[in-house]
């Protein structure tokens, strides 16, 4: 190789070098651009979010029965005889789709019958033809916030065989099931933690590292039982076979606003397939629990606590955010079930801890000094996660049968009750350590 060749060689590495920083230069500017703006899309969907309201209600009406009947659905219809599966007359009147109108007949002293009209407005109303993706996206930013560092939770209220598990949930075979059309119809919490693995994926780019954690508990008669637990295990699972534990669970709260419950399982979720395993285990505990206390499901809150710990090693960024996601125990009245005997006690037990649920939101609305936590076990497990610092989405799921209309009434007045308040502007959880 000539002297000329060596030096042209040379030349050409050096400009290739330089051009080399240039670009890391660049790629380095856009990085940093990329995280500035994060933090300023975080920021902008707070503000999305709390103009939207910490505290928002959809109603979603369940499909009638088909000509076929589900057995387990007619079963939970416990009111409805078959001369009375009937449908309501319901109208949803305007193009937004925030409004519903429920026409119910009655007769008179006279016996002739009069029809009258009640009306509700609401965040949202989902119609019995509306799918479980429609539902999900409509809930998907709040589920966001969570990753984002903020307190969130989502309820379903309603009387049994309204839909409320099949909204959480969806059909258990769909958490289990590659069948596209079973996978379609999976619940919000599976789509939750689905979204999340995905965004939580999708920053690691951006240097954020996260850590998922997952509770299940049931509060049956005011007693928590632990929905992922085996009998004589402790606090790790690994999520085959084994059913509900008999030991006694404590709620705590300790500093930074975070709440443990004692001696309850925690499942470090590292991949969709173990949450899908989850809540197979959660249904299969929950099960047992229904042939020994008879339709034990209906009667008990189910919680599903998703906890997010995320850490940015560039930014030095942290943030700790928890999802509850909470199937509420039926809320049918104590005249509608004749209940007697354990059954009445539960009842009393299920209408407590609603009303005590509502009292808390609204103690919280009107900024009353003393907030009744206490009150249910149910309101003293998500204290952190009610409340100013929180977010807060309630499903009312409500029957379409005119049978249920009473049920109904008293639903969809609870939840315009929790709709008319306005929780406090929501902060980021402050980060332990
Ligand atoms: N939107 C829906 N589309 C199709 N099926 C539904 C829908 N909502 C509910 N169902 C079906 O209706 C039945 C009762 O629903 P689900 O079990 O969710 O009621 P629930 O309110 O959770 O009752 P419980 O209080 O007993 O737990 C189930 O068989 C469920 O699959």
């Amino acid at each position: 190789m000539t002297e000329d060749t060596l030096k042209q060689r040379e030349e050409t590495i050096e400009s290739l070098e330089t051009k080399l920083d240039k670009t890391r230069d660049f790629i380095k500017n856009l990085e940093h651009r990329i995280r500035l703006e994060e933090t300023i899309r975080r920021r902008l969907h707070n503000t999305i979010q709390e103009l939207k309201g910490n505290i928002r209600v959809f109603c979603r009406v369940r499909p009638g029965l088909s000509s076929a009947p589900n057995s387990r659905l007619s079963s939970k219809i416990t009111s409805a005889r078959p001369d009375q599966d009937a449908l309501a007359t319901i109208k949803y009147p305007d193009q937004e789709g925030r409004e519903i109108e429920f026409a119910h007949s009655t007769e008179t002293a006279r016996g002739s019958q009069v029809e009258k009209s009640y009306g509700f407005v609401f965040d949202r109303v989902f119609q019995p033809s509306s799918t479980q993706s429609e539902v999900f996206e409509e809930i998907s930013q709040l589920v966001q916030s969570a990753l984002d560092g903020y307190n969130v939770c989502i309820f379903a209220y309603g009387q049994t065989g309204s839909g409320k598990t099949y909204t959480m949930e969806g059909p258990l075979k769909s958490t289990s099931s590659t069948d596209s059309k079973v996978h379609g119809e999976m619940g919000m919490i599976p789509r939750s933690v689905l979204q999340i693995y995905e965004h939580a994926r999708e920053l690691e780019s951006k240097g954020w590292k996260y850590k998922m954690e997952g509770q299940y508990v049931e509060i049956y008669n005011e007693t928590i039982h632990d929905l992922l637990g085996n009998e004589g295990s402790n606090s790790s699972s690994d999520l085959t076979g084994g059913s509900s534990s008999s030991k006694k669970h404590e709620i705590r709260h300790g500093p930074g606003g975070r709440t443990t419950i004692t001696d309850i399982t925690t499942v470090v979720l590292t991949s969709p397939e173990k949450v899908a395993a989850l809540i197979r285990k959660a249904a299969h505990n929950r099960s047992v629990g229904s042939t020994q206390m008879n339709e034990r499901s209906s009667r008990s809150h189910c919680v599903f606590t998703l906890r997010l710990s995320g850490t940015n090693s560039i930014t030095d960024e942290a943030s700790e955010g928890v999802l509850n996601l909470i199937d509420l125990a039926g809320s049918e009245r104590l005249s509608q079930s004749g209940a007697t005997g354990d059954r009445l006690k539960e009842t009393q037990a299920i209408n407590k801890s609603l009303s005590c649920l509502g009292d808390v939101i609204y103690a919280i609305a009107n900024k009353d000094p003393h907030i009744p936590y206490r009150n249910s076990k149910l309101t003293y497990l998500l204290q952190n996660s009610l409340g100013g610092n929180s977010k807060t989405l309630m499903f009312v799921n409500i029957s379409p049968l005119a049978s249920n209309f009473n049920e109904t009434l008293c639903s969809l007045r609870f939840a315009t009750k929790v709709n008319s308040c306005t929780i406090g502007t929501a902060t980021k959880r402050p980060i332990r350590g």
